[in-house]
């Protein structure tokens, strides 16, 4: 085993070490595992890009999937921005640094990752609102349809904002599990508006095929919004080649935005001229500083925009998505099937008998692994006292997420034994994991 893969290891609680003592379950089994993940790390594509980010020592972090880690590139841009731009500059700064432009302009190198071409990204407010953005503007682009199609699991802001745009719209939802949603698309036939899905679940981290369900709204003539917060930065998207007309996104989890970065929109270009989004503020406004008395809309994806951005969080996000600078989705997506494939094989190897929620083939997963528990929530505080750090989903959810850019191979073969260790010394039993914070 190189030095590498111990130094990653955590924690004097458990001894990844060689030479373990006999009480510590797989341990040459875990020497082996230990030993493949280094070389492995010292040969993936991505190795060294973690290099790009700050993070604590002595932690294993598998939550990039809730809130990504902090690129290093941000600490310097933010400082810039306040001191400089802000401090300085003062309102200047709204054009001297293209304060103004920043919504499209880093829309359009968001939509590098997630395979849209330019001018079809606008990066502004939370997922939520451009949902209810997109789930509006579809409903007017398909006048007279009454459907809308969503998943009973999806995260639930979506449910509620499609529940809600639905009622304003006189639209029906019916809630259909991904499985099922060709079928239950075909059956609505001309009545649906919209399919309106997550690319990767919340919970299971189960990818659907965006590319059948999106052909079947259209087969039918009806539109297909995505959900790409699970997906967005850790696989290829293909939104233009797979025919997507609408999709939303958050920028703090993948993408390492930072608490509070900002989401997107995607319009597909050929919907643009006639997107009609409900939230006619003035920054979407074709001549803003005209500051007529009424509302023109802009031409091309700034009319979704809304009123002004939070630029800090804004600029924040523009810096941290250099950290993909010279990397392609698609190695960003082997690595992402490589490391989860690590853990899993870990927990296979190291015994671990809990079901997966997550599916085991490649293709329907996307980058995180979750396991059933009947006390997850105390496993994963359990995890997180040792400094593996994912987090709990209701009902019996333990959720690690796997963010390809800085999570390593040896990580994931430790974690797996620590998930091993949580779960054969009974830890998840002591009292103080049993206690709930306000965010789980
Ligand atoms: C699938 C999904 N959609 C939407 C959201 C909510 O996004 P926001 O808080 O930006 O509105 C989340 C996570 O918070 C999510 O996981
Ligand atoms: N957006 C979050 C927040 O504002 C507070 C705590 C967690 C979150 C999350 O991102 C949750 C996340 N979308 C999830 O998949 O569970």
């Amino acid at each position: 085993m190189s030095t590498d893969a111990r130094d990653h290891t955590l924690d004097h609680t458990f001894d990844h070490s060689p030479g373990h003592s006999p009480e510590q379950p797989g341990g040459h089994v875990l020497d082996d595992l230990l030993s493949r993940a280094a070389d492995l790390d010292a040969n993936a594509p991505l190795s060294g890009i973690r290099d790009r980010f700050t993070l604590p020592e002595g932690v294993i972090y598998l939550d990039g999937n809730s809130l990504g880690a902090l690129p290093t590139a941000v600490t310097e841009v933010v400082h810039d921005v306040l001191e400089r731009q802000w401090g300085e500059r003062l309102i200047r700064s709204w054009n001297e640094a293209d304060w103004w432009g920043a919504p499209t302009r880093i829309g359009d190198a968001l939509g590098r990752l997630v395979g849209a071409a330019t001018g079809q990204i606008v990066v502004t407010d939370s997922t939520s609102v451009n949902l209810f953005k997109a789930l509006m503007g579809a409903a007017r682009l398909r006048p007279g349809r009454t459907v809308v199609l969503t998943d009973p699991d999806s995260f639930p802001t979506d449910l509620y904002m499609t529940d809600s745009a639905a009622r304003l719209a006189g639209l029906e939802v019916r809630r259909v599990h991904p499985r099922d949603a060709v079928r239950a698309i075909h059956e609505a036939g001309d009545s649906l508006a919209l399919a309106s899905y997550s690319q990767v679940d919340y919970r299971t981290g189960e990818k659907w095929d965006l590319v059948s369900i999106t052909e079947a709204a259209h087969a039918v003539g009806a539109l297909a919004c995505w959900d790409l917060c699970h997906s967005a930065g850790a696989m290829e998207v293909d939104l233009d080649a797979g025919g997507a007309d609408l999709a939303v996104g958050c920028g703090y989890k993948y993408l390492n935005g930072g608490p509070g970065a900002p989401a997107f929109l995607y319009v597909a270009q050929r919907h643009l001229a006639d997107f009609d989004q409900p939230l006619t503020g003035w920054h979407g406004h074709a001549r803003p500083f005209e500051m007529g008395p009424s509302y023109a809309p802009a031409e091309g994806i700034a009319r979704g925009r809304v009123g002004t951005p939070p630029l800090i969080s804004m600029l924040a996000l523009e810096a941290a998505l250099t950290a993909y600078d010279g990397l392609e989705p698609a190695q960003v997506r082997a690595q992402s099937l490589s490391v989860t494939e690590a853990f899993i094989g870990a927990l296979d190897a190291l015994g671990v008998d809990l079901p997966l929620a997550t599916p085991r083939d490649p293709d329907r997963r996307g980058s995180q692994v979750s396991l059933r528990h009947p006390q997850a929530f105390a496993v994963v505080q359990a995890l997180i006292a040792r400094g593996v750090i994912g987090d709990f989903r209701e009902p019996d959810i333990i959720r690690l997420g796997f963010a390809p850019l800085y999570v390593t191979h040896v990580d994931a073969v430790n974690a797996a034994a620590h998930v091993q260790a949580v779960l054969d010394g009974r830890e998840y039993e002591r009292p103080e994991f049993a206690e709930r914070g306000a965010v789980t």
